[in-house]
């Protein structure tokens, strides 16, 4: 949402408008101007007050909450938090707070006055009563009252547009299995897994059996539990029991074009380690080249520059049976509903992702609300028959739904929960259980007491240690790698030799990276990435002046389709073969792409990035960073996501000892009527 959706290029006074309104508008200005509340949120406030001259003042304190809160990454509002608690709602400072608190004190503290005011409301539809109003996500009124009676839920009213398409759409996509010719599965899932130990449940080859009867697959699990392992498996198993294998259409996608490039790799290296298994029936390495370029999911949707419009969409869907979506954590609400918009019927979805790192940038955790309960599986008796039917697989007593009618997640039997790590089980893998686990102590001992030089810990130090780490020698992976070979380019006129050049210094550059808890302040990402980038001038590491230097790593900060570089891409500025001036070169596994610098308009310098940004990337040595102070940012998801980018060696930096234990007690929860919509009652 921005200003120019609001029909609002600023916001003078509105003459006119009667007490208390004017003072509400005036306080929430107020917090706006301190910096508490954003312009947006005021200007939404006001936009309420103009269409709506009746509106009483705690609709406008709403609005400007519900604006707050989706800029947080919530979808909605909870109304009942609300009228409870509105003093904890935006996780303030206590200055903040306090501002706050004086404006609600002429307000009414009654949950159901709360009700009334947005129900009297023209501009607020109330879903439960009329839902069928306004299916467009921009038509009919701005604000919707939705969710169940008990806890309703206040949106903006794309957002909610947006859960309920996203609902309906996977409420189809699960409604009815494929048929599936369970003695065929039997037999390819037997050849494409070993035999799991007796007593022991074979989660991935359960996953595939569960994907080959569904429009929608669920795949999460942790680091290295074999999401892509289980894909490639799942792809030879759909090619072998398809009627018609020639024609297949398989597409690959992911929110980054470097997680895109990466299940790219794994699926074609796995397919061609599986021929072995298939003999001669089937072709998995012609498969594999049939298979079309992964790509970022804006590109996959056809995003054109300067739009919201895509050119795949429900009457022009995308030309594709399967479609596998990787670090689907990453994708935010507004993105899956497009995707599902754009995605014909028949085709199958299997999303993979790890349902425990951070949610996407913008409102929504579409990844975490599918995987509700998918800890406990919830299995049906039909899925329990399938899965012993076409896999072989006995699904524990404990995962198995209860036969008395309680309210079950819808997509139960969609999904699967990978829970063995194939490749982090070392001090890291233990570090991330502990945090996953919400156990900060032992997080913080492990960090302390690590033998192996995989954990290392800064504690109680200044932001100059995090940028000496950055540039160090030492055994651990630093920025120094590929700063020295900066200065090592071939002679202009080999080209063969500039391109091995070009892709050892960002190999080197993708080596380390330091990680911030938040863009802003010392300790912050830009202020971070000031200090390092000044240090390696300092050091004679880095050459060159101004804005465009060799060795200038850059993150890509919008989507351009037009220069094919995508948001969250990150590359090196280079110099071009033959001495044609600087490029930035970004690495899709192996292969290279590069783009003119004056193409390239919306970048960052990325000596260090937010670990947000990070996601979906790993790296032999991850530095993190946590400030002082950063309130709700400071969680346990974005602990979780920090610690496990790192493959080899992961080192925390932290201004006082305990951050990290007092970052894993908080849980990052986005309010989101998604859970609530995939719920049915087993019986
Ligand atoms: N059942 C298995 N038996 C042997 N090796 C396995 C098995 N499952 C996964 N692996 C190996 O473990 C490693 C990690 O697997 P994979 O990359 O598929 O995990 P992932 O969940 O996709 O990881 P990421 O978190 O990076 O997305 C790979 O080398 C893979 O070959």
């Amino acid at each position: 949402m921005s200003t120019a959706d609001l029909g609002m290029c600023e916001m003078p006074q509105i003459p006119g408008v009667p007490d208390p309104r004017a003072a509400t508008l005036a306080g929430l200005r107020a917090l706006a101007d301190a910096g508490w509340l954003r312009q947006l949120d005021w200007a939404l406030a006001q936009f309420m007050a103009r269409l709506d001259p009746d509106a009483a003042p705690e609709l406008l304190v709403a609005a400007a909450l519900l604006a707050q809160f989706e800029g947080r990454g919530h979808s909605c509002l909870p109304v009942n938090l609300l009228c409870a608690r509105p003093l904890a709602l935006p996780g303030w400072p206590p200055a903040a707070q306090e501002a706050l608190d004086a404006l609600l004190r002429g307000l009414s503290t009654d949950p159901t006055q709360w009700m009334q005011a947005l129900r009297a409301s023209h501009c607020v539809q109330d879903a439960a009563r009329a839902p069928q109003q306004g299916a467009q996500p921009d038509g009919g009124t701005p604000l919707v009252l939705a969710g169940p009676p008990e806890a309703p839920l206040l949106y903006l009213r794309r957002y909610w547009h947006f859960e309920q398409a996203v609902a309906q759409q996977l409420r189809a996509r699960a409604a009815e299995p494929i048929a599936v010719d369970t003695a065929l599965a039997r037999h390819w899932l037997d050849r494409l897994f070993d035999p799991a130990p007796t007593g022991t449940c074979d989660w991935q080859k359960l996953a595939c059996a569960i994907a080959l009867r569904s429009r929608l697959a669920i795949v999460t699990g942790g680091p290295g539990t074999g999401k892509t392992y289980t894909a490639a498996r799942l792809l030879a198993a759909l090619l072998a029991v398809d009627s018609t294998p020639e024609r297949l259409r398989v597409a690959l996608a992911a929110p980054t074009g470097k997680a895109a490039a990466r299940l790219r790799q794994s699926l074609e290296t796995a397919l061609a380690g599986l021929q072995a298994r298939v003999g001669d029936t089937l072709d998995l390495a012609g498969f594999a080249t049939r298979i079309g370029p992964a790509r970022t999911l804006h590109a996959l949707l056809g995003a054109r520059p300067g739009t919201r419009r895509l050119r795949h969409h429900a009457a022009a869907p995308l030309d594709v049976d399967v479609l596998i979506v990787d670090e689907a954590s990453m994708v935010h609400l507004e993105m899956m509903a497009s995707l599902l918009a754009a995605l014909p019927a028949h085709a199958r979805l299997v999303l993979l992702g790890d349902k425990d790192q951070l949610a996407s940038v913008e409102a929504g955790a579409v990844l975490g609300d599918l995987c509700q309960g998918a800890e406990q599986g919830h299995y049906g008796a039909g899925t329990v028959r399938y899965a012993q039917a076409a896999a072989g697989v006995d699904i524990p007593l404990a995962l198995r739904a209860l036969a008395v009618p309680v309210p079950v997640p819808l997509l139960a039997a969609n999904t699967v929960m990978l829970r063995e790590s194939h490749r982090f089980s070392g001090p890291i893998g233990a570090l991330a259980l502990a945090v996953h686990a919400g156990d900060g102590a032992r997080a913080a001992a492990l960090l302390r007491h690590d033998a192996s030089g995989a954990l290392h810990s800064l504690e109680g130090v200044d932001p100059q240690a995090a940028v000496t780490l950055a540039l160090a020698e030492g055994p651990a992976p630093s920025y120094r790698d590929y700063l020295l070979r900066l200065g090592r380019q071939p002679a202009a006129d080999d080209a063969p030799g500039h391109a091995a050049w070009t892709a050892s210094v960002l190999a080197a550059f993708e080596r380390f990276r330091l990680l911030c808890a938040v863009r802003e302040g010392p300790w912050g990402a830009e202020g971070m990435a000031r200090a390092i980038e000044r240090a390696a001038r300092e050091a004679r590491l880095l050459g060159g002046t101004g804005q465009w230097y060799a060795g200038r790593p850059v993150l890509v900060t919008r989507n351009d389709a037009e220069a094919g570089v995508f948001n969250g891409d990150v590359g090196l500025a280079l110099p071009a073969a033959g001495g044609a001036g600087l490029r930035v070169f970004f690495a899709d596994g192996p292969s290279l792409r590069s783009v003119s610098v004056a193409r390239l308009a919306h970048v960052e310098t990325a000596f260090a990035m937010t670990v947000h940004k990070a996601q979906g990337s790993e790296f032999e040595h991850t530095a993190l960073v946590l400030p002082p102070h950063a309130g709700a940012l400071l969680s346990r998801e974005l602990v979780y996501t920090g610690i496990t980018r790192a493959r080899q060696v992961f080192t925390l930096v932290a201004p006082r000892a305990g951050l990290l234990a007092q970052a894993v007690q908080l849980r990052t929860q986005r309010a989101s009527g998604l859970q609530d919509l995939l719920r049915r009652e087993a019986g």
